[in-house]
């Protein structure tokens, strides 16, 4: 059995009182937003105006659906990949593998979902289920933490992540013990990180808009804008998956609770927030006011998509001409930081797109509520959160080059601002 890592390692998330809590407040969370969604103040803070029974929270139909689209993913994944991509050097100097095929899972779920409606599957059914399927999915994400917790006891000390094995059960198993658990081949983090939640987000963002074609006619302009935004942004994580790979998700923290429930039950059922928010309280959207939303949605992926290139490619090759030209500091590791193009406005432009196209994602919704603004509320302090870890880990890295470009580059995320 490895043993445990010891107080070397600092404690996050408050420790193991925060861990305890944010296992109870998150799916709290959850639950809240959908059943605020559909109700009619739709407040977001404050308790829900009725609280259901436990008999609309479990139903075997949505625990049945939520194992074939556990399946179709799992089945998906495994189908022959268009490229097949190495991973970070790992502490035992070994590199992963990982299939490079989400779009093509993407395309593929399209595809069947589309046969599927052709042939009389009631999508429009989804959105009653949304409660029901959120219970299933949350329970699957205490259970598979448990597994994950379990087999990171037998795991070698060389498979542990950084943080996540302080040896106290309760942190251990929210910030996760082992960094790529697998079953053969079958890398589980990955999987989870892109593909049963994100292409299920757009599976019910879609099931959202046709529920509200078949109560109003059409469906509304903010119900199709938001659902484009959207499917824009997975289809983007999706295209461009071997990115991923360098994130710190991947690359530094366990697979846990934390994750497994963020990327399961988390993202699907409140990153629809909006288009569930729309199907209760449709909201009048004139063409000018779309036209601004585009055009700021537009915005947060330039600023996004060219960051995370940006970056991406320079990591990949220093000399690629798109990037040959930049200004760069050296480290002591050998490798280099950007200190000019979209790495010289602010130390995480990447994050500064992505705050600007949550924006266009709640606009839609109007000002009367709240509630749809949650997304940005929560992304912001999720951001700002990472954004200090990153630079914990970044300045334990490169040492005097960070404070170098810490310097040269003083504001993290918004420019003059912060
Ligand atoms: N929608 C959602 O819920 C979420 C979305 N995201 C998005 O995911 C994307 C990835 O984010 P994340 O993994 O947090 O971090 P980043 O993609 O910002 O990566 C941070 C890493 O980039 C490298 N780096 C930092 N500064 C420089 C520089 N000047 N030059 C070169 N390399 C540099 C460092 O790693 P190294 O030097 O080792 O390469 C650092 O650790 C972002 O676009 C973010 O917005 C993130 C979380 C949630
Ligand atoms: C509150 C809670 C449960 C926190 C867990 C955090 C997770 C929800 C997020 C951590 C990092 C994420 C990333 C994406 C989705 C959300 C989580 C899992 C991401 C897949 C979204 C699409 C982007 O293009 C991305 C691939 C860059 C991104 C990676 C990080």
């Amino acid at each position: 059995m490895a043993p445990p890592q010891g107080p070397r390692a600092p404690l996050e998330f408050g420790g193991p009182m925060g861990a305890a809590a944010l296992m109870l407040l998150l799916p709290a969370t959850v639950f809240h937003l959908l059943l605020a969604a559909r109700s009619g103040p739709a407040r977001l803070l404050g308790p829900p105006a009725s609280l259901p029974g436990l008999g609309a929270l479990w139903s075997p139909r949505a625990l049945l659906l939520w194992l074939v689209w556990l399946g179709l993913q799992a089945a998906l994944y495994l189908l022959p990949a268009r490229k097949v991509a190495k991973g970070l050097e790992l502490k035992d100097k070994s590199r992963l593998r990982y299939p490079i095929n989400g779009f093509q899972a993407l395309v593929l779920t399209a595809l069947l979902v589309g046969l599927g409606m052709s042939a009389g599957l009631p999508l429009g059914a989804l959105p009653e289920m949304l409660l029901p399927l959120a219970f299933v999915a949350t329970l699957t994400a205490f259970i598979f933490s448990l597994f994950l917790y379990l087999k990171a006891l037998v795991a070698p000390v060389s498979a542990l992540a950084p943080g996540g094995n302080s040896g106290n059960p309760i942190y251990d198993f929210f910030l996760g013990r082992e960094l790529n658990p697998r079953i053969c081949s079958f890398d589980f983090k990955y999987f989870c990180e892109l593909r049963p939640g994100l292409i299920g987000w757009v599976l019910i963002n879609l099931a959202l808009l046709v529920k509200e074609a078949e109560l109003r006619g059409s469906p509304s302009l903010a119900m199709w804008l938001v659902n484009g935004f959207q499917l824009l942004y997975v289809g983007d994580a999706l295209w461009h998956e071997e990115a991923v790979l360098t994130t710190m998700d991947i690359t530094h923290d366990g697979f846990g609770f934390m994750l497994a429930f963020g990327d399961i039950a988390w993202v699907p059922f409140t990153y629809s927030l909006q288009a569930q928010f729309l199907l209760h309280h449709p909201q009048p959207l004139g063409l000018p006011m779309a036209a601004i939303i585009c055009l700021i949605n537009a915005i947060g992926y330039y600023i996004f998509r060219g960051a995370n290139s940006q970056k991406n490619t320079f990591r990949k090759n220093p000399s690629d001409p798109r990037v040959a030209g930049l200004e760069t500091i050296s480290t002591a590791t050998g490798r280099q930081l950007l200190v000019s193009g979209w790495w010289g406005m602010v130390r995480h432009p990447n994050y500064l797109g992505d705050l600007i196209m949550a924006l266009a994602w709640s606009l839609p919704c109007g000002v009367s509520h709240l509630l749809p603004y949650f997304y940005v509320l929560y992304f912001t302090a999720l951001l700002v959160h990472r954004e200090a870890r990153d630079e914990r880990q970044c300045l334990q890295k490169y040492g005097l080059a960070w404070q170098e470009y810490c310097r040269r580059v003083p504001y993290r995320i918004m420019p003059y601002i912060y």
